[in-house]
């Protein structure tokens, strides 16, 4: 049994990031949302573009207006409307001014705007009311970014901010990282789809729902390969096929030591390395990872093989070994360049959380914001791992540590915050 901590280590060594060669598409801009950025990108365009202003008001020269003021105004001549979008066509001379408005270019002569506010105007003239600073209320040409400077760089999540960044840099089409391809199975005699009627002894093959969504929610591409009969033969031909054609494989079910629990002696005779059969947590022990031959010299999974998780049957575990371990490693494939580790924060429990003590424990439960400052609540009912009702609407787990038996109200507690929350 391996502690989880060195579970996580061995799993991220474990993924070799997809190939900058053989693993990117492009995409629209509008299609790009939460993809990973392959190519770094560079725009010829600065930031402004050019010198622009950034209040309605008056472009004037700062010497003419330096020293103006409500008793003694600088009277300037208006010589020029500057609306957005249009080029100025005159160069201000001395004792003139342009009507300007925000974003519009800043006249030849120019070099500081005025806003309307401190102004007063009669006719074609303009009274500056006020002493404005040198410069003031111009966005300077490149003074936000520089062309041929790295804009954007490799590895990053598009969200919403770098849609637009690559937006205004004209950028209509990118190159990306394709979508990790994560095959799903689960295993089990007593397995049936959502829509069939249950016999004595079934049960509706959650755990399949479960991570297609989770898959999708990482922002990898869920393959589905349905129910599998605890059935040596059967189970052979669908693992060679989903080590064939994903990047990382999920089972669910048939780690364990039972009679029909086949997988770690399946993937062995597919000659696979297995790397972890179990880990000092729970729920989750029973957790096989594994890699298959066509890994390289040092074990690393190459980008056309796959990395193989047998995670264990019971619902609240595939759940759990999913956010500690599935999602990091997803994450490091994917090609994020940083941030593939959970993301723990120490917050105050609301309730008493037990533990053994024997393994790393995880309580799923919800986090609340109570005067500005989060409260861990677990959740109510049985914390079995055979109990997934009450998962529902979780967004953090906590974790006691291996020999902690307990966590009283208001005591800190680390949470592993859930991004689905
Ligand atoms: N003698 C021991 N027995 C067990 C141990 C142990 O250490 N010694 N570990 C227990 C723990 S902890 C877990 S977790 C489970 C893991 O079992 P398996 O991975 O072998 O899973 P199964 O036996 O196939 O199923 C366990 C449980 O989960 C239900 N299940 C399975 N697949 C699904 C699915 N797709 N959707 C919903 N529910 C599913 C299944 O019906 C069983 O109830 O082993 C313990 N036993
Ligand atoms: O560790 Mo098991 O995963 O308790 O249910
Ligand atoms: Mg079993």
């Amino acid at each position: 049994m391996v502690s989880v901590s060195d579970a996580q280590a061995i799993i991220l060594d474990l993924v070799q990031p997809l190939d900058l060669q053989r693993d990117t598409e492009v995409v629209d801009l509008l299609a790009a949302d939460s993809r990973i950025l392959a190519v770094p990108v560079t725009s010829p365009l600065d930031f402004p573009h050019w010198d622009n202003s950034a209040m309605d008001g008056y472009a004037v020269r700062y010497e003419d207006v330096q020293h103006s003021s409500a008793e003694q105004p600088a009277v300037l001549e208006i010589v020029e409307d500057i609306p957005a979008g249009y080029q100025p066509k005159s160069r201000i001379q001395s004792g003139e001014a342009a009507r300007i408005f925000t974003g519009a270019v800043i006249p030849a002569g120019a070099d500081t705007v005025v806003m309307q506010e401190r102004t007063r105007r009669e006719e074609n003239r303009v009274f500056i009311l006020a002493a404005p600073q040198p410069q003031e209320f111009v966005r300077h040409k490149a003074s936000f970014y520089q062309a041929g400077t790295q804009l954007l760089p490799a590895g990053i999540k598009l969200n919403a901010s770098e849609i637009a960044v690559l937006a205004a840099a004209q950028c209509p089409q990118l190159n990306v990282y394709r979508r990790p391809r994560v095959a799903i199975f689960s295993t089990g005699d007593e397995l049936v789809t959502v829509d069939q009627p249950l016999q004595p002894g079934q049960i509706v093959d959650s755990n399949q729902y479960a991570l297609a969504a989770l898959v999708k929610e990482s922002g990898a591409e869920p393959i589905l390969l349905g129910i599998v009969k605890d059935d040596p033969v059967t189970l052979e031909r669908v693992i060679a096929h989903a080590v064939a054609i994903a990047d990382i494989v999920l089972s669910s079910g048939g780690v364990s030591v039972g009679d029909y629990d086949y997988v770690d002696k399946i993937i062995e005779s597919l000659r696979a390395k297995i790397h972890i059969r179990s880990v000092e947590m729970r729920p989750g022990k029973p957790l096989t990872v594994a890699t298959f031959p066509s890994t390289d010299a040092i074990n690393r999974v190459s980008p056309h093989s796959a990395l193989y998780f047998g995670l264990p049957g019971n619902p609240a575990a595939v759940l759990v070994t999913f956010w500690r371990f599935v999602l990091p490693a997803i994450k490091k494939l994917s090609g994020i360049t940083e941030g593939w580790e959970p993301v723990f924060l120490k917050v105050r429990s609301h309730d008493e959380l037990r533990s053994d003590g024997k393994r790393e424990t995880y309580l799923w439960g919800k986090l609340h914001l109570i005067n500005g400052v989060y409260e861990f609540h677990k959740a109510g009912g049985s914390h079995s791992s055979g109990n997934l009702i009450n998962l529902a609407q979780t967004n953090a787990l906590a974790v006691l540590p291996m020999g902690k038996t307990s966590i009283y109200p208001q005591e800190e507690v680390q949470v592993l915050q859930l991004s689905n929350g």
